[in-house]
């Protein structure tokens, strides 16, 4: 007899969180320790640009009207209105990276994961957490990117992101000071789910 063992499929890996949980610290790590085979595909946003973020690293910048075009040509896998600025998740990016046989990391608000539920129930969808709704508002604040009125806003809303916790397959707590850990945890998952006898189904 004859023997191989099955090839693992992609993944599409959802990744959220309250904002300010630190999705973008985890995600830079895990770009700096180069997990094998993963894509992380960058979104578009209508929100300005901070000082420190790049084009095409942190975000696709994009005007209201060039937003609205991508919409309108259904060019995006889901989009949501978040704290006043629209945010979307290009739909060929993420379909060409699964094409070619890479696993996906998208980073979405909690809506945006609704959403992607919806259309794609087979993506996993993984929740970040703080260790506590203080360590949130100290990252938040830390950070200096937020007005005291938009930062109020994120915080009043963090704790009704953190019940739609059912919704999601896993959690991983961005424990204060360990970036890595998470890392490892969220590695841990996608080791887990690629070694899947019955592959999940990503429909885009
Ligand atoms: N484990 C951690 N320990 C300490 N500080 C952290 C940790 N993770 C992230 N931070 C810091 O917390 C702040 C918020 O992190 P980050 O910007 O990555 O959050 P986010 O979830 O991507 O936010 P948003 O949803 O608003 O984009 C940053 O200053 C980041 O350096
Ligand atoms: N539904 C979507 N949410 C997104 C997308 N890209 C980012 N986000 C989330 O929006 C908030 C605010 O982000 P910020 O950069 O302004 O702090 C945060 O939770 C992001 O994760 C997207 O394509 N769709």
């Amino acid at each position: 007899m004859t023997f191989k063992p099955p090839l693992p499929a992609p993944v599409l890996i959802v990744l959220s969180g309250p904002s300010g949980v630190g999705k973008d610290a985890v995600l830079e790590r895990m770009k700096e320790r180069q997990l094998p085979g993963v894509k992380y595909v960058t979104t578009v946003t209508t929100r300005a640009q901070r000082p420190r973020e790049i084009e095409g690293r942190d975000y696709h910048f994009f005007s209201q009207p060039e937003f609205k075009k991508l919409i309108e040509a259904n060019e995006l896998l889901e989009w949501a209105e978040v704290y006043g600025n629209f945010y979307g998740v290009p739909k060929a990016a993420v379909r060409e990276a699964l094409k070619a046989g890479h696993d996906v990391v998208v980073k979405v608000d909690v809506q945006g994961a609704a959403s992607i539920k919806k259309i794609t129930p087979g993506a996993v969808f993984i929740f970040l957490l703080p260790p506590s709704l203080k360590d949130l508002e100290a990252r938040l604040s830390r950070r200096l990117t937020e007005s005291p009125a938009a930062l109020k806003r994120r915080l009043e809303t963090a704790p009704h992101e953190l019940e739609q916790l059912s919704m999601f397959d896993y959690f991983v707590v961005n424990h204060e000071g360990r970036i890595d850990q998470a890392v490892d945890c969220i590695a841990a998952i996608l080791a887990a789910e690629k070694a899947r006898v019955h592959k999940r189904n990503i429909i885009l």
